[in-house]
């Protein structure tokens, strides 16, 4: 049976950290939020994410897109935000109303306040595995928190990636790459008996797709770590994109709720305030 990677823990206690040093930091972090009020994800999460920000000492702004906005009137109110000195993180939270096109809006934002790091800078500065500070996006950066929690190295293992968007699969395919493990990226065109293959090699398998189950038990090898970034509602209730009989023959489990979700919000919250303090240099 796989141990529980206990996302929901390891958050708390980062929260409690950054809590501590924002308090002793005297800075005043301000992130401001772009999102569609009319999608349901968007209003939990972002709901979710300003609750935890004000226990830490983050202040938050809330920056609804009406139905029907155009991709250059979001760019607009986005260059404002880069040019407002009481802003310090900027976060757009996908997907934005129909007819915006997300990843220009991710351009957009200036790289010292693109605190999920979803812009073409901070993500090139990641892909060329740049040294030093710049944000990289929360979900995949979470992720690598966890597994060093745990004292889950990914240098030398074979890792598969499910799911390829700028959000989550292309950052988490870097990030592990950048830690020395041979990275495998799957996704729509992928065919079946590929992705068999290299799921039955992979000591470490992270996936994002959006489909309940879509990981078996069947392809997993025994003792991979099994990383379930799915956030789907069924029947009301929140299920990843991992089959729960994958837990098993996994050596180690993320849950659905409590594992990557709870992460992605702390590690939002480190990286503004990381942004913030570089800003104050
Ligand atoms: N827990 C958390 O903190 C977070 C959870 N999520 C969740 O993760 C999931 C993915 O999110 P996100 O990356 O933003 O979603 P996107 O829709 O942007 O990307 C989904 C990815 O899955 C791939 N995919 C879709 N169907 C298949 C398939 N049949 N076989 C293989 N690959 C497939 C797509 O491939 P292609 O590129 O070819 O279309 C695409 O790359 C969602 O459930 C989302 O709710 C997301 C962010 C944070
Ligand atoms: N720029 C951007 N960055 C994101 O990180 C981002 C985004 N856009 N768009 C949407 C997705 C989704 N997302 C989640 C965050 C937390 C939980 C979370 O905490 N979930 C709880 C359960 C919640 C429930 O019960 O419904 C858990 O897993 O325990 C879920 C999903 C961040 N996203």
């Amino acid at each position: 049976m796989a141990q529980i990677l206990d996302g929901k823990a390891v958050a708390k206690e980062l929260r409690e950290k950054l809590a501590i040093e924002i308090g002793e930091s005297g800075l005043h972090p301000t992130l401001a939020v772009v999102y569609d009020p009319n999608d349901g994800g968007s209003k939990l999460y972002v709901g979710m994410k300003q609750r935890a920000a004000a226990k830490v000492g983050i202040k938050t702004q809330d920056i609804a897109v009406p139905a029907g906005s155009t991709t250059e009137a979001v760019q607009q109110i986005v260059r404002e935000l880069n040019l407002d000195p009481d802003v310090t993180g900027i976060l757009i939270q996908a997907p934005l109303p129909a007819g915006v096109d997300d990843a220009s809006i991710f351009a957009t934002v200036a790289p010292e306040k693109d605190v999920d790091g979803l812009g073409v800078t901070n993500q090139g500065r990641l892909f060329a595995n740049e040294e030093g500070q710049y944000p990289v996006a929360a979900t995949p950066k979470g992720v690598m928190t966890l597994l060093d929690h745990y004292g889950i190295n990914p240098a030398g293992k074979q890792a598969v990636v499910i799911g390829r968007s700028q959000l989550f699969g292309r950052p988490m395919a870097a990030l592990l790459l950048n830690a020395d493990a041979t990275v495998t990226i799957a996704h729509r065109y992928t065919d079946e008996a590929t992705l068999t293959t290299a799921l039955q090699q992979a000591d470490i398998v992270a996936v994002g797709v959006g489909i309940p189950g879509f990981v078996t038990v069947d392809p997993i090898k025994e003792g991979a770590v099994v990383v379930d970034v799915g956030m789907n509602v069924v029947n009301g209730k929140a299920v990843g994109d991992v089959d729960p009989l994958v837990a098993e023959k996994a050596g180690w489990l993320t849950p659905v709720p409590g594992g990557v979700g709870p992460m992605t919000i702390a590690t939002l919250l480190e990286s503004t305030f990381e942004a913030a303090k570089e800003q104050a240099k």
